[in-house]
């Protein structure tokens, strides 16, 4: 939402740069959310439609090191046993030559043949050393990656998921980080260690025949000036590709979370046909990687052939000729083949660095996006939120009073939703807000819970402006019940134990049975363990809403923000809910929005919205009497 609120100069200080450490969220974890204001982030960063339309700002090389400097312990042993390998490789040919020339004198060579399998054995248990080390800190990189990004991800401020896609975002965790194993599986550590066989073996043969050396080079440069320029293109390929990658998991994500509105609407096949057209569309693009790939390969096997098909035959005739014996003909070769292995590992490597360069860029987006702080500006003092409450009325320490005060919003410029509220919601009383739909009621409280800042006004807690109250302790002091009620996979006790993660067994059963869903509970075998399913398809919608009403009473904060609590409810239950709320409410501050006037009819004042003002305030008889809109939402709801 660049075009509402551009990022501040503190956002961009707070973006994780892992090259610096000065992060706020790192993996270390330690980040304190130094930001202020950071709500409302870039959103014409984003596509709407897939958030990855962003223009590709290419990660460096810079920023991929950064990666591993966590590891420098273990890939400095890694180095260590590399360059070690690299003089045991190193010194094979140098053994191969004396023990053909003592072959050839007739002189003893056994202990030769000894110190070659020794270093053959020991080249191999370093490589397997080097091998283990390489994936062991692969892995690591890739924990790394995923740490700082699930930390980011849980962490934006709560627009930037209006326009980004879940799957997409998911992927990221999943696909891309993935990538970046390739950095050191894929060679860059074997290149440098490769590197010292590549000179040694370089300076050998230039000592055992000069001219065989520049032949060589001379036929590996092409191959070298092709991988070089192919690598790029892989780069910009490889973004494209985990971009298309990324469409696949949201449109799946897209699929999965809506399939029985899919089905029932008969569009599997059109969707099916959308998700196989954009893994189509990662598909080309994979292919397009490796046809690249593929054209690598044999230009550096041509390269490595030709090398060597033009030493055996110069060579050969350069022995006949008597310029080069036939000991130094073999380690002649025998250190070509040492150079060869260590030029296709950085032919390799540049393709795999850049790949994940490709990959990286991804990753670095999402952590570059400054986080919502937790910690801002000052921080008069809350009160803790009550002890959590077993569905019963514990009054908390104090009442809060909420009040909006010419509070003006808009999600897109030029569409405001909210204009000049003003409104306070009543210590210790049940204020409702009722209207049409898309009145703006919802984003009354998603204000209050600092989901978005107002663009004029003020939203004040206890007489403190929100935005200068940490926003974990505001948050503590609400209960917040979504429109839609959702439910998190995993067991009943899970859900119910996600703001009061202390609460007891006794406790969690004292709340539902205070939402009436007990009896629900106790016919499941696993009892609170019972899994409610992904989203909660194991529950009706009414027991959904239940249950999300049953955590927030567990956890015992003292204001209540409840969105269409009764909304999925059937008569018997609505009226058990109201009794429950009823009972909840006592020692709150309540602020409820209903559709349903039933629900709202007894609260202390009833605010009416309508496309974004108020209308109208007062009691039920007051508003019936007052606004003429009250009293046409009363009269289709059959309540005059
Ligand atoms: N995250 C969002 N991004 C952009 N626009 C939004 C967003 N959320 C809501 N809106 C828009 O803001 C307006 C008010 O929405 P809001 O949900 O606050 O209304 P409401 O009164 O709660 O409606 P309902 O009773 O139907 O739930 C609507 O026009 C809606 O389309």
């Amino acid at each position: 939402m660049a075009d509402r609120a551009p990022r501040t100069e503190t956002d961009t200080a707070t973006g994780s740069d892992p090259a610096t450490g000065t992060g706020t969220d790192h993996a270390t974890g330690t980040g304190t959310g130094t930001a202020t204001g950071t709500t409302t982030p870039t959103r014409t960063e984003t596509d709407s439609d897939s958030g990855t339309e962003t223009p590709p700002t290419p990660a460096r090389l810079r920023d991929l090191l950064a990666y591993l400097s966590g590891h420098r312990r273990v890939l400095s042993l890694v180095l260590v046993v590399s360059v070690l390998s690299a003089g045991l490789s190193l010194a094979q040919p140098v053994v191969v030559n004396r023990v053909i020339t003592a072959v050839g004198r007739g002189e003893p060579y056994g202990g030769g043949v000894g110190v070659l399998v020794a270093l053959v054995v020991g080249a191999g248990v370093l490589g397997a050393l080097q091998q283990y080390g390489l994936e062991r800190t692969a892995e690591g990189v890739v924990l790394d990656a995923r740490r700082r990004l699930i930390r980011r991800l849980l962490r934006l401020p709560v627009a930037e998921y209006d326009t980004r896609r879940t799957g997409d975002l998911v992927s990221r965790v999943g696909s891309d980080t993935t990538m970046l194993r390739s950095v050191l599986t894929g060679g860059l550590l074997d290149a440098v260690g490769g590197t010292l066989v590549f000179a040694g073996s370089v300076v050998a043969m230039a000592l055992l025949d000069p001219l065989l050396l520049g032949m060589t080079v001379g036929v590996i440069t092409v191959a070298v000036v092709s991988v070089v320029v192919a690598s790029a293109r892989i780069q910009v390929l490889t973004r494209q590709s985990q971009d298309a990658v990324g469409r696949v998991a949201a449109g799946v994500e897209r699929a999965l979370s809506a399939v029985r509105t899919v089905r029932a609407a008969n569009a599997t096949e059109r969707e099916s046909a959308r998700l196989e057209a954009d893994a189509r569309s990662a598909y080309d693009l994979g292919v397009r990687i490796a046809r690249l790939g593929a054209i690598l390969w044999p230009v550096s096997g041509l390269a490595i052939q030709g090398a060597f098909l033009a030493v055996l035959g110069v060579g050969g005739y350069r022995v006949a000729t008597g310029a080069l014996t036939v000991a130094d003909l073999v380690s002649f070769i025998l250190f070509l083949f040492l150079m060869l292995t260590p030029l296709g590992q950085a032919f390799g490597a540049i393709a795999s660095v850049r790949s994940a360069l490709g990959a990286l860029a991804r990753i670095q987006e999402i952590l570059d996006l400054a986080p919502e702080s937790d910690d801002d500006g000052a921080t008069p003092h809350l009160a803790a939120p009550a002890a959590p409450v077993d569905g019963g009325p514990t009054a908390p320490a104090r009442h809060p009073l909420l009040a909006f005060d010419g509070v003006s919003f808009a999600y897109r410029p030029g569409e405001p939703v909210l204009s000049g509220v003003t409104l306070a919601v009543e210590a210790g009383g049940t204020t409702a807000v009722v209207g049409p739909s898309g009145a703006g009621k919802s984003t009354l409280l998603a204000l209050a819970e600092r989901f978005y800042d107002p663009d004029d006004g003020v939203v004040r807690l206890d007489g403190h402006d929100l935005r200068t109250l940490p926003r974990a302790a505001l948050r503590g002091q609400i209960g917040y019940v979504e429109q839609d009620a959702p439910v998190l996979a995993g067991t009943l006790r899970d859900n119910l134990l996600l703001a009061a993660p202390a609460a007891d067994d006794d406790a969690c059963r004292r709340v539902l049975d205070s939402v009436n869903l007990l009896e629900r509970v106790d016919r499941h075998p696993a009892g609170l363990d019972a899994e409610v399913g992904d989203g909660g398809v194991g529950l009706s919608g009414g027991e959904r809403q239940r249950l999300a009403i049953a955590r927030v009473l567990l956890a015992g904060a003292p204001l209540l923000l409840l969105d269409e609590p009764t909304a999925s409810l059937d008569g018997r239950n609505e009226q058990a809910m109201q009794h429950a709320l009823h009972a909840a409410a006592r020692g709150r501050t309540v602020l409820i929005v209903a559709h349903r006037l039933a629900t709202v009819v007894r609260a202390d004042r009833i605010v009416v919205l309508d496309a974004g003002r108020v209308v109208g305030v007062g009691t039920h008889e007051d508003l019936l009497t007052t606004s003429p809109l009250y009293r046409e939402l009363a009269s289709h709801q059959l309540l005059v």
